[in-house]
């Protein structure tokens, strides 16, 4: 049975009659394709990615798994569609905290049209984008079974400046996070979800380390996901804090050459967290 996601926290969503993923409850996540390029370049990065064995398994785990691509109901009732068929990254999780930090001072790509670089441009330096190397496009943070999420909405989140991104990225480890809440964030998970071994902190360095290295792709507009379940790290349990990459729409060939947008992004939010 086909569902809208409960925790989409950015991008396209299927509502007001628009197209927007599904997911089953097998674990899938159903990502319809673009009708423009933007569809069949995403398909030709995961076919890519999945087939290429350059890249090594311990990054391998960063990606959804790519089940090929499959016709389905579009969300929007208008017929068959195709969508590509993902892993569901946070189908494990009962309440799961997710933000998605979109990475890179820029998210054009040089060969794109001028239209296009003028208004990813615009909207880069109008976010934190062009000043940080990166911007948070979405975000969900539980609090108790009583109050839900905080989920702040699109509007505020775009209006981010660098203070409210680093104030975030506290709240995004507090149990005293709210709507409302004035109080300062206490960032009482932030040294299980991002400190130790297995921390958001750690894979982001692996994945730093690939990135220094890896010359085959360049991931523009692409975003880093955090999840992580806040019940679990209540519970003395492990917090199963995850990193994974999504949204590769605008990936482009590296052609012997660092992806520095990307690795500079990553860097600098690196940073921020390491300061918590
Ligand atoms: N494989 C996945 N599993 C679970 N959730 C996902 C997955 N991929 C994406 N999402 C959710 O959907 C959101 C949007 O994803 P994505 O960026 O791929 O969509 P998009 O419509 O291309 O975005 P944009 O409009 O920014 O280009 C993410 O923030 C995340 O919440
Ligand atoms: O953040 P917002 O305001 O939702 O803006 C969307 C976001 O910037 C997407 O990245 C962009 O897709 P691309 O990155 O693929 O350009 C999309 O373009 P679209 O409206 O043409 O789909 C925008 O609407």
């Amino acid at each position: 049975m086909l569902k809208v996601p409960d925790h989409q926290v950015a991008g396209h969503r299927a509502c007001d009659e628009m197209i927007g993923p599904l997911v089953d409850d097998s674990g899938h996540f159903y990502k319809p394709l673009q009708n423009d390029e933007r569809g069949s370049a995403e398909v030709a990065f995961y076919t890519s990615f999945s087939s290429n064995n350059n890249i090594p398994n311990h990054i391998g785990r960063f990606f959804p798994l790519f089940h090929g691509t499959q016709l389905i109901e579009a969300s929007d009732g208008s017929g068959l569609h195709p969508h590509l068929v993902l892993q569901d990254v946070v189908s494990s999780y009962v309440n799961p905290s997710i933000m998605d930090v979109k990475i890179g001072s820029r998210t054009w790509y040089p060969e794109a049209s001028e239209e296009y670089i003028h208004k990813c441009f615009k909207k880069d330096r109008e976010s934190t984008s062009l000043a940080l190397g990166f911007m948070i496009s979405g975000l969900q943070v539980h609090g108790s079974e009583e109050s839900g999420f905080w989920k702040p909405d699109k509007k505020l989140i775009k209006n981010f400046t660098s203070k409210d991104v680093r104030l975030v990225l506290r709240k995004f480890v507090s149990s005293n996070t709210s709507a409302d809440s004035g109080m300062d964030p206490d960032c009482s998970f932030a040294s299980t979800v991002y400190g130790g071994s297995a921390g958001i902190l750690a894979q982001l360095l692996e994945l730093k380390e690939w990135f220094e290295d890896q010359t085959i792709f360049h991931f523009c507009s692409c975003s880093v996901l955090m999840i992580y379940d806040k019940d679990s790290v209540s519970k003395g349990r492990s917090s199963g804090a995850e990193v994974k990459l999504v949204d590769f729409t605008h990936v482009v060939e590296g052609k012997g050459i660092i992806d520095h947008n990307f690795l500079g992004g990553l860097c600098s939010l690196i940073k921020f967290i390491s300061e918590i």
